[in-house]
């Protein structure tokens, strides 16, 4: 049953606090199997006091990198990731220490250019993954130990892990020599461990200034505490007003950011969706739409703006026109970047307890299995029989080679296709266009310009998603939140047989689209309204020729 935080007597809130920083599982479930699994999730409550004993270390392992090599490439995906992503995004090449970059993808032109770009030989690979077992990361892992193989005799010098104890991973390590290895927390769960090793190791190797990043969780994690009264508690406060929205049917978290702070929308994006899109609800967050007029919002949004003091104006004249229209919005003005520390933990806190208020355990995510099952399925038959058993049809008009899903039903052509799926959108709708193509500044650019054709034609929300990072993100949510996702999916052709992951038998194009194709049939079976276009090789002119195709294909129709 909801629970709606507006309703509570400040006894009973104080009770939620406590019971939460007792850690006291059954606040989200009554089954004693789930409280079990909750009990081992609940560390990183800790962390922001915990970590600090580390930093030594962290900084001697960071100078130690910082001599030896020009660059360092994370390989990870979601919460062992996108923190870090999310860091170097924010903070920028840190002078006198080594770039630093995420591999978040399994896109081979992103990985063709990491070759091209550097001196393989001058770059410490940091594998991240707390299972030690995500499909893109071993792929990744084996991939460029192979290469590394081929030039050095003792590559585990240029390999470092963070992951549990115990699992896959730690075992390679130990057994290849990795030059370092950090065993992780094993009561934090991936999206909860940015202030972790899996944070704060990246952040070190970057130049950063730990003890400053600490210092801000720190005094968050103490304002958010139990005895701090529920309307001065940070955390209580944010998990109040995301959960009384989404009782009130508003389920669109909308996050405007400043330019400078806004690739910390990613890390939201997973936490919120991950954590609270399943049994049929969620809130969705809404990360990277281009901030529009009142109007073409819809009911169903709620806004958190994230914002720098001294920068007050940038949406200065948007927000009080949101204000002025009624929508519920709320503005978190950081100092200065290194209250990135303090929010991580806000955030954290606010999503456990909106769990609480939605009925649901916040610490799983029961649907991310599916896609990863499909996935594997097809690259079972694959390499069985070197076809992926897809058929794509050819739409006469525009050329485009592309598959509905089931719920679409027989659709000839395209324009059908399109039309359909458009026609039954409601106001509660979302559609979100999932790309497997290469990270680039102007495709990001020209999906952000897509959501916003879409929205101000049909007014409704839209997500975007590079492939397959956003499988670890907002793909809980578009499989085991509402019904209200409809999905275009983006892959490209272009194999190429020297991208083979040594050992698997198959090629980094063959993974890649064996997780986009993956996705679709999850999401198909889910009865959800799902476009697959599989663009060519010139895949950009492709795009341009879709976007316009979509455009007129909306206008035209009458809703
Ligand atoms: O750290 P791991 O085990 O590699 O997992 C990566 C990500 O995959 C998921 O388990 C599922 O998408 C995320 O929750 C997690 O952050």
């Amino acid at each position: 049953m909801f629970v709606r935080p507006s309703k509570l007597s400040e006894s009973e809130k104080s009770l939620i606090l406590h019971r939460l920083w007792e850690k006291d599982a059954s606040l989200w479930s009554g089954d004693e199997e789930v409280q079990k699994a909750i009990s081992n999730r609940l560390g990183w409550l800790d962390l922001p006091e915990a970590m600090a004993k580390s930093i030594d270390e962290i900084r001697s392992f960071s100078e130690e990198v910082k001599e030896e090599f020009e660059a360092v490439c994370l390989l990870g995906m979601g919460g062992s990731s996108l923190f870090a992503l999310t860091l170097s995004k924010i903070f920028g090449p840190q002078p006198g220490y080594p770039y630093f970059f995420v591999l978040d993808t399994t896109d081979p032109e992103e990985v063709a250019k990491l070759e091209d770009d550097f001196d393989l030989k001058k770059v410490l690979f940091l594998v991240a993954s707390k299972s030690g077992t995500t499909i893109e990361v071993v792929s990744l892992f084996k991939y460029f130990w192979g290469r590394l193989e081929g030039l050095m005799d003792q590559p585990g010098g240029n390999f470092a892990a963070i992951t549990d104890p115990g699992t896959p991973l730690a075992k390679t390590a130990e057994e290849r020599k990795f030059r370092r290895l950090f065993l992780a927390p094993p009561d934090v769960g991936g999206r909860f461990s940015a202030l972790s090793y899996f944070g704060l190791v990246p952040a070190g190797l970057m130049g950063l200034d730990l003890e400053r990043l600490l210092k801000a969780a720190q005094e968050m994690a103490t304002v958010c505490g139990p005895e701090v009264p529920w309307e001065y508690n940070p955390a209580a406060k944010l998990a109040e007003y995301i959960g009384e929205n989404f009782i009130l049917e508003r389920d669109k978290l909308t996050i405007l950011a400043d330019p400078l702070i806004r690739p910390y929308g990613l890390w939201i994006e997973q936490l919120v969706a991950e954590s609270t899109g399943k049994t049929g609800i969620g809130v969705v967050p809404i990360v990277g739409e281009a901030p529009g007029s009142p109007t073409v919002y819809g009911p169903d949004r709620f806004f958190v703006n994230l914002g720098l003091e001294g920068r007050r104006d940038i949406y200065g004249r948007l927000l009080s026109e949101l204000k002025q229209n009624e929508f519920p919005l709320v503005n978190h003005w950081w100092e200065d970047r290194y209250e990135i520390g303090a929010e991580c933990f806000r955030w954290e806190m606010a999503t456990a307890l909106v769990g609480y208020f939605m009925d649901i355990n916040p610490f799983d995510e029961p649907d991310v299995i599916r896609a990863k099952r499909k996935t594997a399925e097809i690259l079972k038959l694959f390499k069985e029989t070197g076809d992926f058993g897809v058929e794509f049809g050819l739409d006469d008009r525009t050329g485009h080679a592309f598959i509905t899903s089931r719920i679409l039903g027989d659709t000839p052509s395209l324009k059908l296709a399109i039309r359909k799926f458009f026609l039954s959108l409601s106001p509660w709708s979302y559609v979100a266009f999932l790309a497997y193509l290469p990270y680039d500044a102007e495709l990001e650019e020209f999906f952000t310009d897509l959501r916003t054709m879409v929205r101000t034609r049909r007014q409704c929300s839209t997500m975007f998603g590079f492939g397959p990072r956003y499988l670890h993100s907002s793909g809980q949510l578009h499989k085991g939140g509402p019904k209200t996702g409809s999905f275009f999916i983006f892959t490209r052709r272009g194999r190429k047989e020297e991208q083979m992951v040594p050992g698997e038998g198959y090629t980094l194009w063959d993974l890649q689209f064996a997780q986009a194709y993956g996705d679709f049939q999850a999401l198909s079976d889910l009865e959800r309204q799902v476009i697959h276009i599989h663009l060519g090789e010139d895949y950009r002119k492709e795009l341009e020729d879709f976007a316009a195709f979509l455009k007129e294909t909306i206008e035209l129709a009458e809703f």
